[in-house]
């Protein structure tokens, strides 16, 4: 580790005049200062289209991944958690992409990281596992550079994220939290946040086979017939309105599609039955999590901790044991996660200063739970 003994000691073997010595140690103060040695981030699951929303509406989870990545004299790849069995150890993996993409838009080289992952988020189930690698990466790269981003007007994290991604409806509520409606409006990656009513619980079925998104994408129609757009045209507008209004009942209609779920429904035959059983069982209303397998059913009535809560105040409980049980019926193994929606997205957990032990400054630390 260089300290100001070595920036010292360096202008001395290389005989710097005053002017070159000022220039190197303002050089040096800055990186020391602005550079982060090691970095933790934090980032949720999403569920992205939420039924009509295709491609434009997604909502963050309280499930979270988490990164860190660390200076060190050689790259390294520790996973754990989801996905770690089928996860690639080397520089293609998403997190490395997202760092790199920081570093490139900053324009500076990529250090060389030692990496490690924990994983939580079910992986290529549909709850948004890939933008969370790629925004990890970023929101990791861009601190351990120390480079701050303007987030509002123009948004340059959500372009860079997007960009890399192609989907503002994962990305979006991984960087921001909430329930974010995403567009491209020529220029650029846009996004605004919905209000969300409070209480409300999502009850997620994950099969236990994966389905990647490019796979499922195929499926999809070039071409789409006027009704189908009106359907959808409305779909979305009733399912913006049940959450800001709180109206959770609009959500059976709200979370009605005819863009993908159809489309897409030759590789999740599990879908329609457990809409219908979410709904039967007292789900405001069901639709695929992002392009699945994963299935998504919305509740309310969320007061304080659950486990502290009657069960029958519970609707969610509910709506839980008739996901399965239709599951069981058809043959569709899997597991119910039951979680509930974040206002924050991706946020920096702790971050060590570039610092030589001596110096006072190394014994702060930002912690953020
Ligand atoms: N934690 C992770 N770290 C790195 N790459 C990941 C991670 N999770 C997912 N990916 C990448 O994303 C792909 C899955 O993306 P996708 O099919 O869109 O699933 P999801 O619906 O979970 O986003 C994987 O094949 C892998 O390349
Ligand atoms: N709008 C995309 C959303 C993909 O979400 P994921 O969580 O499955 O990656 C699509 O429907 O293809």
């Amino acid at each position: 580790m260089w300290g100001q003994a070595e920036v010292t000691k360096f202008a001395e073997k290389h005989r710097l005049g005053e002017g070159a010595r000022a220039d190197l140690k303002k050089m040096f103060d800055s990186f020391v200062t602005k550079s982060r040695r090691r970095v933790t981030v934090r980032v949720p699951a999403t569920t992205a289209n939420m039924g009509p929303g295709f491609d434009c509406a997604g909502m963050a989870l309280d499930v979270w991944n988490e990164l860190t990545v660390e200076r060190a004299s050689s790259f390294s790849m520790e996973i754990e958690g989801e996905g770690a069995q089928k996860l690639p150890r080397d520089k293609s993996n998403l997190v490395v992409k997202g760092v790199e993409a920081a570093y490139k838009y900053i324009e500076q080289e990529v250090p060389t990281l030692r990496y490690y992952t924990l994983n939580r988020i079910p992986f290529a189930k549909g709850m948004g596992s890939s933008s969370a690698a790629i925004v990890s990466g970023i929101l990791a790269g861009l601190a351990l550079a120390g480079f701050n981003l303007q987030v509002k007007n123009e948004e340059e994290l959500l372009q860079i994220a997007t960009n890399l991604e192609g989907h503002p409806d994962n990305v979006a509520p991984c960087i921001y939290g909430g329930f974010q409606l995403g567009i491209h409006n020529g220029s650029r990656w846009w996004t605004d946040r919905v209000t969300m009513p409070h209480g409300l619980m999502c009850v997620v079925f994950c099969p236990d086979h994966a389905t990647e998104t490019s796979e499922a994408r195929l499926l999809l129609k070039e071409q789409i017939a006027m009704q189908d757009a009106i359907f959808n045209c409305g779909r979305v507008a009733v399912l913006v309105a049940a959450f800001a209004t709180g109206n959770m009942e609009w959500l059976r209609h709200g979370t009605e599609d005819a863009l993908h779920q159809e489309q897409r429904a030759p590789i999740h035959p599990h879908l329609k039955p457990l809409i219908r059983a979410a709904l039967d069982a007292g789900a405001h209303g069901a639709c695929l999590s992002g392009a699945g397998p994963a299935v998504i059913a919305f509740t309310s009535g969320r007061c304080g901790d659950v486990t502290a809560q009657k069960a029958s105040e519970r609707e969610e409980f509910n709506v839980a044991e008739a996901l399965i049980a239709a599951a069981d019926e058809i043959g569709c193994p899997g597991h119910v996660l039951i979680t509930k929606p974040v206002e924050h997205g991706g946020y920096i957990v702790s971050e060590t200063k570039v610092l030589d032990p001596e110096n006072r400054r190394s014994r702060i630390h930002y912690v953020q739970d």
